[in-house]
C-alpha cells in the first residue's frame, strides 16, 4: 500500500552527530518507535497522522551510532492496535529490544502470550486527544487487570491539564505505571507551581508510578533547538526533568522518542539529544540509574 505523509510532516534527522556525552555501558533507549515501513506494515485506518517510514534497521543503526545497547519500542498510535511492526522489530533485535503494545479488550490470552514471547512487557493507554479516539475506562481497567497477571506494566500518555480528571483512574491501576514525557508539563509555568506539583505529588504518593524524562524537543517553548552543535538545548525543560530525576532517581527512564512523531517546527539531531542527558542527570550515579539500572529492572529483570 502507498501512503502519503501528513502535510508538513518532518522526517527524522538523517546523519545525527556523534554525542559528546558517552552513555554508560548497557544504556537503554527506553522510548522509541518504528513506523512501518508502510508497504510492509500498513498504518492503521483509524490513525490521526501518516508518518514517514522509520524501519527497525534504521532504529538499530541509530542505537549503535549513539551508543545505546538496547531499545524499548513503544507502539505508535499510527499503527493502532496492530502491533506487527513493533513485534517484528523486537523479534529481529536478538533480545536487545522489548516492546510496549496497544491492545483491545477483545485480545485473546493466546495473543497476549505471543506478545510476551516476542518481548512485550507493557501496554500503552493514550489520553492525548489529538492522537487517539476515546477508549472507555472500564475497558482499559479490564486490560490492565489481565496484563498485570503477566507481570507487565501500563504506560500512560496524557496532557498535564488532564491529570486531575484522570487521577482516580491512574491511581487505581494495579501495575507499575510509567508516564510518558513527564505528563507533558507546560514549561512556561513555574517548576514549583501547582500544575507540576500535582505531577510530583502523583509520583510521591504512588511508589508504583515511574516517569520518562524524555521529549524536551516536544515540551520546549524557547529552545534552543538540538541542532547545529547546540550543547545546551531546550533549557526551559531542564528544571522540570532535573527535578523528577533528583526526586525519584529509581523511577525514571529516558528515551530518544525517535523518529519523533508530529514535530511541526524542527527535527532534533538525536546526537545532541543524548548530550541533553547530563543536564538533567548530573552525576554518574544518576545517569547509571536513569539509563541502565531502571530500564533493566523494568524490561529485563531476569538479567538484573
Ligand atoms: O506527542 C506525540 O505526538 C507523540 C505521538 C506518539 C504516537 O503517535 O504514538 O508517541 C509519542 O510518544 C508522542
Amino acid at each position: 500500500m502507498e501512503f502519503t505523509k501528513t502535510p508538513g510532516w518532518l522526517d527524522w534527522y538523517a546523519g545525527p552527530s556523534q554525542p559528546r556525552f558517552k552513555l554508560p555501558a548497557g544504556s537503554v533507549d527506553a522510548h522509541c518507535h518504528v513506523f512501518g515501513p508502510g508497504a510492509e506494515f500498513p498504518f492503521a485506518p483509524e490513525r490521526k497522522y501518516t508518518p514517514c517510514d522509520a524501519s527497525k534497521s534504521q532504529l538499530f543503526a541509530l542505537r549503535d551510532q549513539l551508543g545505546f545497547a538496547r531499545n524499548v519500542i513503544v507502539q505508535a498510535t499510527c499503527h493502532g492496535a496492530d502491533n506487527r511492526a513493533m513485534v517484528d522489530a523486537c523479534l529481529a533485535s536478538s533480545g536487545r529490544a522489548r516492546g510496549v503494545a496497544t491492545v483491545k479488550r477483545s485480545i485473546g490470552d493466546d495473543e497476549l502470550q505471543q506478545l510476551h514471547a516476542a518481548g512485550v512487557r507493557g501496554v500503552r493507554f493514550n489520553f492525548v486527544k489529538r492522537l487517539v479516539d476515546f477508549t472507555p475506562k472500564d475497558e482499559l481497567m479490564e486490560i490492565a487487570g489481565r496484563i498485570a497477571k503477566l507481570g507487565w506494566h501500563v504506560v500512560i500518555y496524557f496532557e498535564a491539564v488532564d491529570l486531575p480528571e484522570l487521577w482516580d483512574f491512574f491511581t487505581a491501576l494495579p501495575t507499575t505505571v510509567v508516564v510518558d514525557h513527564m505528563g507533558r508539563p507546560d514549561v512556561s509555568k513555574p517548576v514549583d507551581g501547582p500544575e507540576f506539583e500535582l505531577f510530583l505529588k502523583f509520583m510521591r504518593e504512588h511508589p508504583n508510578v515511574w516517569s520518562k524524562v524524555s521529549c524536551p524537543e516536544r515540551l520546549s517553548l524557547t529552545g534552543p533547538r538540538a541542532l547545529d552543535g547546540e550543547q545546551a538545548a531546550y533549557r526551559d525543560v531542564v528544571p522540570f526533568a532535573r527535578r523528577v530525576v533528583e526526586a525519584f532517581p529509581d523511577r525514571v527512564l529516558w528515551g530518544t522518542d525517535w523518529p519523533h512523531p508530529n514535530l511541526k517546527d524542527h527535527m532534533p539531531d538525536d546526537g545532541l539529544l543524548v548530550d541533553f542527558i547530563p543536564h538533567i542527570a548530573s552525576t554518574a550515579e544518576l545517569q547509571r540509574k536513569l539509563l541502565v539500572d531502571n530500564p533493566m529492572r523494568l524490561y529485563w529483570p531476569e538479567e538484573v
